[in-house]
């Protein structure tokens, strides 16, 4: 078991250059960009289902920022070769083991009904829809995240532990980038204006600093043209060991 999961951290060290994952980040066809799209059921598909992907329930803020840094991910040179660019986006799957593999695992040693928490409400925009984006050289990661109906809190408004939810999302997956394995060891939250229900945001993250085992990240929440302030967060994630799972924390 424990080689099991060494094989799997080992692919979450690598989690932002295995070929299954590079080969998901060109440009997505046309029919991305278009609100009409037909995603097949997931039962006729032999790949699981990439949830970074636009679905018909996302609206035009939610794609046009889609398409602003998935346009960046790739770029062609004066010589009209593609190369990598700033922003690479990360894949997401409806259990966290898939991370580390692109997708193709799925662990055997954890249950095998356990779900990731944003990724398992079927109805597509009723709860979280986003989507991460990672840039390497700056140390930073973005999220665009679009609010369902079914994450009222107060009436017309996204819920604080959504929006937790939601920053642990992006926070965790960049220390998970920046520094293999870890969980949260502290998450600091002030809530400053409330976001409303089915709006876009912008979620940012950024490194403060690595300390040893520690990595310590700012986070914000902004409107998606950064001109109102949401929520604003700092996080510490402390760097585990695979025994620290086995043995139940
Ligand atoms: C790619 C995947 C995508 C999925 C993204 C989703 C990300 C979601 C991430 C999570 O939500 S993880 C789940 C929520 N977190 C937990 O359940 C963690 C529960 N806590 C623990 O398991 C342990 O407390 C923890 C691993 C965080 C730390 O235990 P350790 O035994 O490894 O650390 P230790 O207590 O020896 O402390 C090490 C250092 O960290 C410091 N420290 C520990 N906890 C702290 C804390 N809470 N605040 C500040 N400092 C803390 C501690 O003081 C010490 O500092 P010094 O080395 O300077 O002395």
């Amino acid at each position: 078991m424990a080689g099991s999961l060494g094989r799997l951290f080992r692919g979450f060290q690598s989690f932002t250059s295995l070929p299954a994952t590079r080969a998901q980040l060109s440009h997505p066809p046309a029919f991305f960009s278009s609100r009409t799209m037909v995603t097949l059921p997931s039962f006729l598909s032999s790949k699981p289902r990439d949830f970074s992907l636009p679905n018909s329930s996302w609206g035009p803020e939610m794609l046009r920022l889609y398409e602003l840094y998935n346009s960046q991910c790739e770029v062609e040179t004066e010589g009209g070769e593609k190369q990598e660019g700033s922003w690479q986006r990360l894949p997401s799957y409806n259990r966290s083991l898939k991370f580390a593999t692109g997708g193709v695992y799925l662990s055997k040693i954890i249950q095998s009904k356990a779900r990731l928490f944003t990724r398992n409400i079927r109805e597509q925009g009723a709860a979280f829809e986003y989507v991460l984006f990672n840039n390497k050289e700056e140390q930073r990661c973005v999220g665009i995240f679009q609010a369902g109906h079914l994450l009222e809190g107060p009436p017309g408004h996204v819920h604080g532990g959504a929006i937790a939810t939601m920053i642990d999302t992006v926070t965790g997956t960049h220390a998970t980038i920046l520094s293999g394995p870890v969980m949260t060891a502290n998450l600091n939250i002030n809530y400053r204006s409330p976001i409303p229900l089915g709006s876009t945001v912008l979620i940012e993250s950024s490194l403060d600093t690595k300390e040893g085992r520690k990595t310590f990240i700012s986070c914000k929440v902004t409107s998606t043209d950064s001109s109102k302030l949401h929520t604003e967060s700092t996080a510490l994630f402390l760097s585990i060991n695979v025994s620290h799972l086995l043995r139940g924390g």
